[in-house]
């Protein structure tokens, strides 16, 4: 039996769930900042994030899932205009650094920090999300992404950025230069700190990585000693050919965006086969999906409310960032302009068609009418119940594990979300009632904190101590 079968006949069991966010103004539901209970253009002050911590594990949240872009959605009548006017995702911050602020006033809640690696170097990064676990006590995960747009590589001193499929090799390959050093560098039992004996660290037991490939050369000690769960939990969000097979080698939890629920059924299958493909069973990857629920006492108070936040929401940026994504200029389209016949750009493949969903004649206006919240993760508006039917649906019928939580209106979405939703999600058996103690990987996987065999990570952990004499030459 397909393990999707297995779990639509299984009893509930706790889904994962994190609240979707970003380190600027607007993230995916575009203008809501202009709601007067809007408070996102506090994002570059520490209260705001320190509040949503605490708010978030109130609702025993299992992490804050936060998005990045290295790049400005420029593509949009070919300027950044509408994305400084509406504040797409620019200005944006860095989100590793709100991180330890917000891990100060929790105990429980994860991070899944957002890095692009196409502009970073394994070595120093390498530390910065060992710096991370240890200030979190092994909250920290890393959704690896390789970005798609050439405005980055342009402020990088790049013509453009690499060819999609190139960007993922050179992504394999620095993956294994970062698990050479979190599992390979720093023994177990390296570190002893004993005082009499004035040893912090055996130097037998600690050894610099080697690596020589097509893309990196690298040789050194890893800088940090090992964190609570040495590789942070690792995230992917590529959902081509080539970048399933990249999160079937590398990823733990997998969020996908796909309307639909029976193409999000098909793709969770291929993702799973490609990660049997690469050797590892199929339950070891967890799918997450968006969702963007609105939700109040009754159907007809939930209605009213997305009634009323629509009237801050931007349609044209919303359309402005899908363009970004897309690679495509929508500006030049008239509102019956059929999508589907646009080139494929460099950007992600096959977004036009995930968009499409199916339907041949799709528009630019079917678009922009879908675009009415200003996002197009699938809104749900209702009541707890119908919020909590629909998220089962997508369980039942799509075979996910759990759901990344758009913002609407910031902070009564989540606060709404908790007080309404989630006391619903645990009537069902769909959410916990208390953490579990540990890491985050033991809090979604149970088995411990380091990332176990057949993952690639873990055959690069060593065992065995350094020689006396390749110690000395160390
Ligand atoms: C649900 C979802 C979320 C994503 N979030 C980000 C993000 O925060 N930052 C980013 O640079 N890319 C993000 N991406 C882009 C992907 O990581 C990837 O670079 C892009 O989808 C191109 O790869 P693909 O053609 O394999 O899909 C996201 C993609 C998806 C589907």
């Amino acid at each position: 039996m397909s393990l999707h079968a297995q779990r639509r006949g299984a009893p509930s069991q706790p889904l994962i769930l994190n609240a979707f966010s970003m380190n600027s103004v607007g993230h995916i539901n575009h203008g809501l900042w202009t709601h007067p209970r809007d408070t996102s253009a506090q994002y570059n002050t520490l209260a705001y994030w320190q509040d949503l911590a605490r708010e978030l594990e109130r609702g025993l949240f299992d992490g804050l899932f936060l998005a990045d872009i290295v790049g400005v959605y420029d593509t949009y009548q070919q300027s950044a205009e509408v994305t400084l006017r509406e504040s797409i995702q620019l200005p944006i911050n860095d989100p590793t650094l709100v991180v330890p602020a917000m891990a100060a006033v929790t105990q429980h809640l994860g991070f899944g920090v957002t890095v692009n690696l196409s502009y970073e170097q394994p070595y120093l990064l390498a530390r910065r999300f060992s710096t991370l676990d240890h200030l979190t006590q092994g909250r920290i995960g890393w959704n690896v992404v390789t970005g798609y747009l050439d405005s980055a590589a342009r402020a990088m001193g790049q013509v453009q950025q690499l060819a999609h499929d190139a960007r993922y090799d050179r992504a394999d390959e620095f993956m294994e230069v970062v698990y050479k050093l979190w599992e390979g560098s720093w023994q177990e039992g390296a570190v002893v700190r004993d005082r009499q004996a004035r040893v912090f660290a055996r130097p037998d037991l600690v050894r610099p990585v080697r690596h020589h490939g097509q893309y990196f050369q690298v040789e050194g000690y890893h800088l940090s000693e090992p964190s609570v769960q040495r590789t942070p939990i690792l995230f992917q969000a590529g959902s081509s050919g080539r970048g399933l097979r990249f999160a079937a080698r590398h990823a733990e939890c997998v969020f996908m965006s796909v309307q639909d629920k029976a193409a999000t059924a098909a793709l969770v299958r291929e993702l799973r086969q490609e990660v049997v493909r690469a050797g590892r069973r199929p339950e070891d990857v967890k799918v997450l999906v968006g969702l963007t629920p609105v939700v109040a006492a009754t159907e007809r108070q939930a209605q009213e409310k997305y009634q009323e936040y629509c009237r801050y929401a931007s349609a044209e940026a919303g359309l402005a960032h899908i363009a970004a994504t897309a690679g495509v200029d929508f500006a030049q389209f008239q509102r019956d302009t059929p999508l589907l016949a646009q080139h494929k750009s460099n950007g992600i493949e096959n977004s036009i068609k995930r968009l499409a969903n199916g339907r041949e004649n799709y528009t630019l206006g079917d678009l922009l009418d879908e675009l009415a919240l200003g996002g197009r993760y699938e809104t749900v508006v209702g009541s707890p119940a119908q919020i909590v039917d629909a998220m089962q649906s997508w369980v039942d019928e799509a075979g996910v594990d759990g759901f990344n939580i758009a913002r609407t209106v910031v902070p009564e979405s989540y606060t709404d979300f908790i007080d309404l939703v989630v006391p619903e999600l645990q009537n069902r058996g769909l959410h916990k009632t208390a953490y579990a103690q540990g890491s985050l990987r033991h809090k979604l996987f149970g088995q411990g904190d380091y990332l176990q065999r057949p993952h690639v990570a873990a055959r690069c952990r060593c065992s065995q101590p350094l020689s006396a004499e390749a110690a000395a030459a160390a």
